[in-house]
């Protein structure tokens, strides 16, 4: 089975908002990481400044106290709330009161938000998952996007109740983290000669949710049609890409939405899941931004780099004044 290229700069411009005086600020984005903690400050900074840079108008990240302040000092621009625990920090009888302390801490916010990545540089600690798991359920019950990636996907890979018919979930698994889904989902090992076959099936496994499996081509699908993003891209592999990737997507999806309820049947583009066309959009993004990035900076290419191409890669598809 082959996936279908798709003309994702198409896609981009009919999604991405026009700049336009009579806006307020939050129309074009109100975007929060669920992520960071004491091994991981970049992860999350790298999603959250992402997806200012593609143009959302706040970017928030949720993290534990020993990464809120590094966060922070990286960037001005970002809204951190230290908000998280780890077990290391938190005795056992105090284990009930904090989780509804941190949960109480978000939902202030959680309405708020146009979507979630939850994940970046999260770690592994299962008293911080625990809280997550709770945060990634009023999410639902608030129907907000949720993009899910790293760390994040450790915890539904093992919870798949989480996301399992949740129409509004994104999920970008790396290599690693889609072998281990295929593992626990499929009860079998990752299948590159039929790989479109094989994510059409996890995805029809799992339920309602789109997968981006990221790789030499992007694959894209949520249970029905597979698409693939395969624009050239960078050949340096270095770590925090995919952050990039999941804050960008969770711009695009929350445009993609808007774009749809707005335009409705009139929407020119025939998809009309917001999660596929948001997954599209941010995986095409990322890989020029990538391109663009490694023709200027060749082997010494990192991932900052990349994050500062992003808005010339916009403006080449979608000038901000035409
Ligand atoms: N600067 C940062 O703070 C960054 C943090 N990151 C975070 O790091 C956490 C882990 O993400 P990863 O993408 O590393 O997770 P993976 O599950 O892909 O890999 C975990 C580690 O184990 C190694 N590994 C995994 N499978 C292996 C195998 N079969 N053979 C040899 N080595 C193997 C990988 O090289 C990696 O270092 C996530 O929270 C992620 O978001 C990354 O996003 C990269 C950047
Ligand atoms: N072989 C490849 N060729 C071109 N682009 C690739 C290749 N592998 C990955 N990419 C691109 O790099 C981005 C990040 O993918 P990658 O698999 O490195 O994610 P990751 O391991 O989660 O990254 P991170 O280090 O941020 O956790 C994706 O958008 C994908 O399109
Ligand atoms: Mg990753």
């Amino acid at each position: 089975m082959q996936s279908v290229e798709v003309d994702a700069e198409n896609i981009i411009r009919a999604i991405t908002p026009a700049l336009d005086s009579s806006r307020h600020k939050g129309q074009a984005g109100n975007i929060a990481v669920i992520g960071g903690c004491r091994e991981y400050t970049g992860a999350p900074y790298f999603a959250a400044i992402s997806a200012l840079k593609i143009g959302a108008d706040l970017s928030h990240v949720f993290c534990t106290k020993d990464a809120a302040h590094v966060i922070k000092s990286y960037s001005p621009e970002l809204i951190v709330h230290p908000v998280l625990e780890e077990s290391y920090n938190v005795r056992e009888e105090d284990k009930k009161m904090i989780s509804s302390k941190v949960l109480a801490e978000v939902d202030k916010w959680i309405e708020r938000f146009n979507c979630l990545v939850i994940g970046p540089g999260l770690g592994r600690d299962p008293f911080l998952l625990d809280c997550v798991s709770e945060i990634m359920r009023h999410a639902r019950q608030s129907n907000i996007p949720i993009v899910i990636d790293g760390d994040g996907l450790f915890l539904v890979t093992n919870n798949l109740d989480l996301v399992s018919g949740y129409a509004l979930a994104v999920l970008t698994p790396n290599v690693n983290e889609y072998k281990r889904l295929v593992q626990k989902v499929l009860s079998s090992e990752v299948n590159d000669e039929d790989a479109t076959q094989q994510v059409l099936s996890l995805a029809k496994q799992i339920g309602g949710v789109t997968i981006l499996k990221k790789g030499k081509s992007d694959i894209i699908n949520d249970g029905d049609t597979v698409k693939s993003v395969s624009i050239y891209g960078s050949p340096r592999r270095c770590g925090g890409q995919g952050d990039i990737l999941s804050g960008s997507v969770a711009v695009f999806l929350s445009w993609a939405r808007q774009h749809i309820e707005a335009a409705g049947p009139d929407s020119n583009l025939s998809c009309k899941n917001p999660t596929v066309l948001g997954s599209i959009a941010g995986s095409a993004m990322m890989r020029k931004a990538a391109s663009l990035a490694f023709s200027n900076k060749k082997r010494s290419t990192v991932t900052g780099d990349i994050i500062e191409c992003l808005g010339k890669s916009l403006e080449d598809i979608c000038p901000a004044s035409s």
